[in-house]
C-alpha cells in the first residue's frame, strides 16, 4: 500500500470544515437560482425566513410539517444548498440513517453531535474542545 507523502493534517487543517466549506459555490448558487422559482409558496416562504435568520445571524429555530411527500426534504436540500452556496456551514441531520441519506452531505444526529445512545437525564454531547467537532461547532 503506497503511504501518504504530505501531512494532510497540516495542509487541510479541520477536516471537518474543511468538507464543509470545498462545496462548488457556483454550481450550488446555479442550482438555487434554478430551483427556488419552482418552489411553491409555503416553501418559497420558508426558505425566504431561514436564509434571512442565516443573513441576520438571528440564530432562530423552525419546525417545518406537513403530510409525507408534500416537499419538505426537497426544502431543506435547497436551504442547504443556499447556506453552503454562501461559503456558510450548513450540518444537514437526520435521526435514522436511512433519513440521513436523503439529505445533501447528511448525516445521522448521533454521529454529528455524538449523542450517546443510552440518553439519561444529565447526559451530554461527547465532544471533546479539542475535538475538530468543536472547531466545527
Ligand atoms: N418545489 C418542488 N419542485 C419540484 N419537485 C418537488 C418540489 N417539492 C417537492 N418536490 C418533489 O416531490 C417529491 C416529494 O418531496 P419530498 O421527498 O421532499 O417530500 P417530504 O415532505 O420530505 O416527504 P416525506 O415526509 O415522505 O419524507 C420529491 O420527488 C421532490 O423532489
Amino acid at each position: 500500500m503506497p503511504t501518504p507523502q504530505l501531512n494532510w493534517a497540516v495542509r487541510v487543517g479541520n477536516q471537518l470544515l474543511a468538507e464543509q466549506l470545498a462545496y462548488d459555490h457556483r454550481e450550488l448558487q446555479q442550482m438555487v437560482g434554478q430551483d427556488y422559482p419552482n418552489l411553491n409558496e409555503g416553501q418559497k416562504r420558508i426558505y425566504d425566513e431561514v436564509l434571512e435568520s442565516m443573513n441576520g445571524q438571528r440564530g432562530d429555530a423552525y419546525f417545518v410539517h406537513s403530510a409525507g411527500g408534500c416537499g419538505k426534504m426537497h426544502l431543506f436540500n435547497l436551504i442547504a444548498a443556499g447556506v453552503h452556496s454562501a461559503e456558510k456551514v450548513v450540518l444537514c441531520v437526520a435521526s435514522s440513517g436511512i433519513a440521513s441519506l436523503l439529505l445533501s452531505g447528511g448525516w445521522t444526529a448521533h454521529a454529528q453531535f455524538k449523542i450517546p445512545i443510552q440518553v439519561h437525564e444529565d447526559s451530554t454531547c461527547n465532544i471533546k474542545k479539542e475535538d475538530q467537532h468543536h472547531q466545527l461547532l
